[in-house]
Formats: C-alpha cells, sequence, structure tokens
C-alpha cells in the first residue's frame, strides 16, 4: 500500500481519482453534476408509481430521459447519471422480461444518455467556438433498498438478507453490463449503510472493473449515513479501492452538507462529490414528497461557494432539484471558479 504524501494516507489514491482530477482541472477546478433524474421524469408527467421506479422510463418513455438529460446538459451539467439507478436485472425479470432482455435494458440506460451526449454536441458543433467543456455520462447504481422500492435506500436496513455475499450477488452482473456499455463513470449512489460499500469494493476488484466509479453515500443527520453507520468508517471502505474516484454525498438535505464534506475529507484525499436533494422527506409507502420544508433554488444555491470552500469539486443536485438548479449551481460555479 502506498502512502500518499502530505495526504491523510492510508491508501493509494490510484488511477480513478487521477481521472476524476483530470476531468476536474478539464472543467476549470469543478464539474457540474445534474439534478434529479427521477422527479423531474415525474415533473413531465411520468408515473413513476412501480417498483422499477424511474427504471419504467426506460421502458415506456426514453424519449422523455433523453430529453431531461440533455436539459441537463444545457443547464451546465458536465456529468448526467442514468436511469439506471433503480434499474436491475432481478427488477425486470419480475416484470416477466428474460436475463437477456433485462441486461438490454441496463445497456440502453447508458445509451440513452449517449444518445442525449451526441445530440448536444451535434448542435453545437457549428459554432465558432469548439466545446471544451467536458460532459460525461455516469451509470447509476443504486441500493439493494431502492430495488426493494419502499425507500429503504434512507434506512439501509436491509435485515436477515442483508448478508455481504448477497449484496455482492444481487448487484454483480448488473455492475458488469453497465461496465460493458462504457460509460465513463460508474456511480454508486445513495449507499446507506457500510456493507453495501464493501460489497460493491469486493465487486470493483473481483470483476476487474476499469471505469472509474465514485461512492456516494446519503445521511439525515448530519453524521452518520442513514443506516446509523459511521460515515468516517464508510468513507474509509471507499478510499481503501484504487477503483474509487470519489467519494462523497448525494440526496441529503443541503444544511447537513458542509460538515459531512469535513467528515470525508479527514479520510480521503480523492475528489469529493455532492449532489444533495431538496431537503424534502420522501414516504417510502406512499411514494411521494411530504412536507414542504424543502429550500428554494435561490436557498440551495447559496450553499454552493462554501461547499466549494469546504473542498467539494463536483456539485450537482439530487432529487427535487431541476435543470433550474443546476443552472444556478452553475452561474455560482462561474462566479467562484470560472471555467475555462
Ligand atoms: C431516492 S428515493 C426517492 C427512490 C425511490 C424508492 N426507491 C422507491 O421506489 O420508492
Ligand atoms: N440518480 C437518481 C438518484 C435518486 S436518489 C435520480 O436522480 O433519480
Ligand atoms: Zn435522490
Amino acid at each position: 500500500m502506498v502512502v500518499k504524501s502530505g495526504g491523510v494516507g492510508g491508501a493509494e489514491e490510484g488511477a480513478a481519482a487521477a481521472a476524476v482530477r483530470r476531468w476536474v482541472e478539464a472543467g476549470g477546478g469543478r464539474l457540474v453534476l445534474d439534478g434529479g433524474l427521477a422527479t423531474e421524469l415525474e415533473a413531465h408527467g411520468a408515473d413513476l408509481n412501480d417498483p422499477l421506479w424511474s427504471a419504467k422510463c426506460i421502458l415506456s418513455s426514453p424519449h422523455l430521459i433523453r430529453k431531461v438529460h440533455l436539459d441537463y446538459i444545457e443547464a451546465g451539467a458536465n456529468i448526467i447519471i442514468t436511469a439506471s439507478y433503480q434499474a436491475t436485472i432481478q427488477g425486470f425479470e419480475s416484470k416477466g422480461f428474460s436475463k437477456e432482455q433485462s441486461e438490454n435494458l441496463l445497456t440502453k440506460s447508458v445509451e440513452i444518455a449517449h444518445e442525449a451526449r451526441e445530440m448536444f454536441l451535434k448542435q453545437h458543433s457549428d459554432q465558432s467556438t469548439p466545446m471544451h467543456r467536458p460532459i460525461l455520462v455516469a451509470a447509476s447504481i443504486g441500493s439493494y433498498g431502492a430495488y426493494l422500492a419502499d425507500g429503504s435506500e434512507y434506512s439501509g436496513d436491509y435485515g436477515e438478507a442483508g448478508t455481504l455475499e448477497f449484496l455482492k450477488d444481487f448487484h454483480r452482473r448488473r455492475l458488469q453490463v453497465l461496465a460493458e456499455a462504457r460509460p465513463d463513470l460508474i456511480a454508486f449512489e445513495t449507499i446507506p449503510n457500510k456493507l453495501e460499500a464493501q460489497a460493491y469494493v469486493e465487486l470493483l476488484e473481483e470483476c476487474n472493473i476499469s471505469i472509474p466509479s465514485w461512492f456516494s453515500f446519503n445521511s439525515k443527520d448530519g453524521v452518520h449515513v442513514v443506516s446509523g453507520d459511521s460515515l468516517i468508517e464508510c468513507a474509509t471502505i471507499a478510499n481503501s479501492c484504487a477503483k474509487v474516484g470519489a467519494v462523497g454525498i448525494n440526496c441529503t438535505p443541503p444544511r447537513f452538507i458542509h460538515s459531512l464534506i469535513l467528515t470525508i475529507r479527514k479520510v480521503t484525499d480523492k475528489p469529493i462529490l455532492i449532489y444533495p436533494n431538496s431537503g424534502e422527506r420522501y414516504d417510502g409507502e406512499k411514494k411521494e414528497w411530504v412536507e414542504s420544508t424543502g429550500v428554494s433554488d435561490g436557498d440551495f444555491v447559496s450553499y454552493v461557494s462554501e461547499w466549494c470552500k469546504d473542498g467539494a469539486a463536483l456539485i450537482g443536485g439530487c432529487c427535487r432539484t431541476t435543470p433550474n438548479t443546476i443552472r444556478a449551481i452553475t452561474r455560482t460555479l462561474n462566479q467562484f471558479c470560472p471555467a475555462p
């Protein structure tokens, strides 16, 4: 194990973090992530009251997914995250699809994002100034709790089923199929507990995945991940893997982000990413967002320069944030940290 001089030590930074760092540099010192995908699909009329949640649109309305990706790129996003968050082979099979068809649907989620990027680049190809801004596709992998479709990615409580081997078996083929679709990144999102982070690390190594990934945890108290596990321990697991290029937090209220960034920074030198939700609460049983406790786009954006100062290099939004949020984040980052 190589200890990086001057850093927090304990792990080799690795090729994945170096790749993310190069993209961050190409973006002028920071990258803008997209905003909520599922909630934006809903805003366009998609009915996601289904065990597949947003993955249902891979079947029913791929054009809508492509449009939302495109809207986010146009709003300034450097990274768009595919609709595979709740897309699993097991979930598609329970809808009657064969294994092969299910794998094809996973691949399709990456193809849709690639198409959106192509459309954007084509639309801008005749401009006199060439487009230098990085535009990357991150293949989403939601947790086992997301597949359960009852909001348990906000509890991380998997009961008896939650063993390391079970989680590895659950995610293995899906990870391989998504990696074979050649996204630029793999986004392990909304990771609710330590065990699932460990399962992902072991799979990345055992499947020898060469595409850089990020690990993004969620929290509901600003100290722990949602299961109650220690964020320090979770981020340490992510830091231990050279295939992990960035570590961070998503789908967490904005007010908790400052302290969470500082906690992550204690155990890793890898780039930090954050993409909070609007601050509202999700009722997993009713499948709806409750309490209007969310912050407005303006308030969300008032946090952005602080998160930058805290050391976050990749910033965007999660559930209930919109292209307007991303436009406002882009504007703020351009003032605070201008793109090239
Ligand atoms: C990030 S939560 C809002 C995702 C939705 C959840 N897995 C469900 O199906 O209800
Ligand atoms: N990438 C997913 C994350 C849900 S927490 C989405 O935006 O729908
Ligand atoms: Zn979210």
